[in-house]
């Protein structure tokens, strides 16, 4: 049956008691490219945050890669994300261990026990990022563009239908930032993942356009739907 990866309806995002975001409706389709954006402090990460379940949804609906978010039990969080690939600006790899470690770590934390699985999965990510050579390196020994890559190979991992990246090109210079790009484009076209990308990066945005949800006065403007 077909099935979009993410539908909000209605859906009011809260920080504490403060509304960010209200009457937000939209809907993502497998394989789809969706930035995010809109001025600092007017809820990208909080509308991400919800959509990963950080944030609990009292308000409206949403349903994430078939997880109902609305009075979400904290128990189901862990299932959600095993779904769902995160990415961020400033990469939150382990800096003790290396490469095959760090992946390792989020493997067996998510239930993966057997070993020959576990190097094959390691050996496949790494391979989609470009980065195989690297397993053995600790992970201050990488540069800024390939702590990215190793962060968007870890986001992998599950097979998520859905990767949600928080301004991942933010900390990248233009030509890193390009790069990239030009692998988070392939993922979605490659493995039908959908990305929704948070990002200020305007040169990126003109080079690779897509759909745009913009945050703006406490709303979600959709350019699906009118232009933002
Ligand atoms: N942990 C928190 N507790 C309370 N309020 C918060 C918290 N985090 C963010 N906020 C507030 O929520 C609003 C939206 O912040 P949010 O971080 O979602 O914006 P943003 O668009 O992602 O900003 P940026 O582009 O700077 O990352 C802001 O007014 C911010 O001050």
């Amino acid at each position: 049956m077909f099935e979009p990866v993410v539908t909000v309806r209605d859906a009011n995002i809260y920080q504490g008691d403060n509304l960010v975001l209200s009457d937000v409706s939209f809907t993502i389709e497998r394989g789809e490219f969706v930035y995010l954006v809109g001025k600092t402090g007017t809820g990208k990460s909080s509308l991400l945050k919800t959509l990963y379940g950080e944030l609990s949804l009292k308000e409206g609906d949403a349903t994430v890669a078939g997880y109902n978010l609305r009075d979400m039990n904290w128990k189901k969080v862990p299932f959600l994300r095993r779904n769902l690939g995160v990415v961020f600006q400033d990469f939150q790899l382990l800096t003790d261990r290396n490469v095959n470690e760090n992946l390792r770590f989020v493997l067996k934390a998510t239930g993966w026990k057997d070993e020959k699985l576990i190097e094959e999965k390691i050996a496949d990510v790494l391979g989609k990022v470009g980065l195989k050579s690297k397993g053995f390196k600790m992970t201050f020994e990488l540069s800024g563009g390939e702590q990215q890559r190793i962060d968007i190979a870890r986001a992998l991992l599950n097979s998520p239908k859905l990767i949600l990246a928080d301004e991942p090109t933010g900390n990248l210079d233009p030509e890193t930032s390009d790069e990239i790009m030009q692998l988070l484009v392939s993922i979605c076209k490659d493995y039908g993942t959908s990305i929704i990308m948070a990002t200020h990066d305007f040169m990126v945005i003109s080079k690779y356009p897509s759909r745009m949800l913009k945050t703006e006065r406490g709303k979600v403007f959709d350019s699906a739907v009118a232009e933002v």
